[in-house]
């Protein structure tokens, strides 16, 4: 049975004043009855990681370099990340895809290092509205799942985020069997490309525009087991109902 998973990426939001956020969340959810990630600015993950200690709540980052050390300013490591208390990144979200021109082989690559600096990855994709109207999307999603999975995968340290780039931070949401047809079709190339047991471990998060509102119907969808989620994710009072509604799915 794989154990659900409700992740925050704050991306470039937050200040130390925020980490109350974060207190108030781990202390409203003291044995959660799912995983709960929070993934904020670079700045915070050490003094995040630290209130979280003992809780259920657990601190990643939101992206890392290819390397784990070495003359690149700017940049932040994967052991970086792990030292700072991080457990686990998100990468390839479609922001820096599209900001750092981060390609499906950048992302696996990336992914290959945080793995073996015993990060958990959550590696993102997602089509655009362009993709979805005029092309296949499975097309779309099916090779973005091939080039930026790296082979070091299993179900401990890969989660997938699907994102329609087109719902984030829009407000807009796909429906409900148009999120089942993508989950299904990742949890199928996953199985086939990692075989039956590793494939079924993976967990599968969707992410745009969850919120208490939707979550309940959102978490109701097969292969989908958690959310990725912005905006509503910088505050407990905004997150503690998704929580909810994944403890109950
Ligand atoms: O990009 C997202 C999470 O990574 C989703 O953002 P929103 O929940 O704000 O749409």
């Amino acid at each position: 049975m794989r154990r659900k998973l409700a992740a925050g990426n704050w991306k470039m939001n937050g200040m130390k004043a925020s980490l109350a956020e974060i207190e108030a969340l781990a202390k409203a959810h003291p044995d959660p009855a799912c995983d709960l990630l929070i993934c904020p600015p670079a700045t915070l993950i050490a003094a995040a990681a630290e209130i979280c200690q003992g809780t259920g709540v657990k601190i990643g980052g939101q992206t890392c370099h290819d390397r784990l050390a070495g003359a690149h300013t700017g940049d932040i490591s994967a052991t970086m990340l792990k030292d700072a208390g991080a457990s686990a990144v998100i990468l390839g979200h479609s922001e820096r895809r599209e900001d750092h021109e981060e390609s499906s082989e950048d992302v696996r690559m990336l992914a290959k290092t945080a793995q073996s600096a015993g990060l958990m990855t959550v590696v993102c994709v997602g089509e655009s509205l362009f993709q979805r109207q005029s092309t296949n999307t499975l097309d779309i999603i099916g090779a973005q799942l091939s080039l930026s999975i790296p082979d070091s995968s299993t179900g401990e340290n890969l989660i997938v985020a699907y994102e329609p780039i087109w719902a984030i931070g829009s407000g807009l949401t796909p429906t409900k069997d148009e999120i089942g047809e993508v989950h299904d079709f990742m949890r199928a190339r996953l199985e086939h490309r990692f075989g039956y047991g590793v494939g079924k471990s993976v967990r599968l998060l969707y992410g745009g525009s969850v919120k208490g509102s939707n979550a309940e119907e959102i978490f109701s969808i097969s292969n989908v087991d958690g959310a990725l989620v912005g905006g509503a994710s910088l505050t407990a009072e905004d997150f503690g109902p998704i929580v909810s509604a994944l403890e109950k799915a």
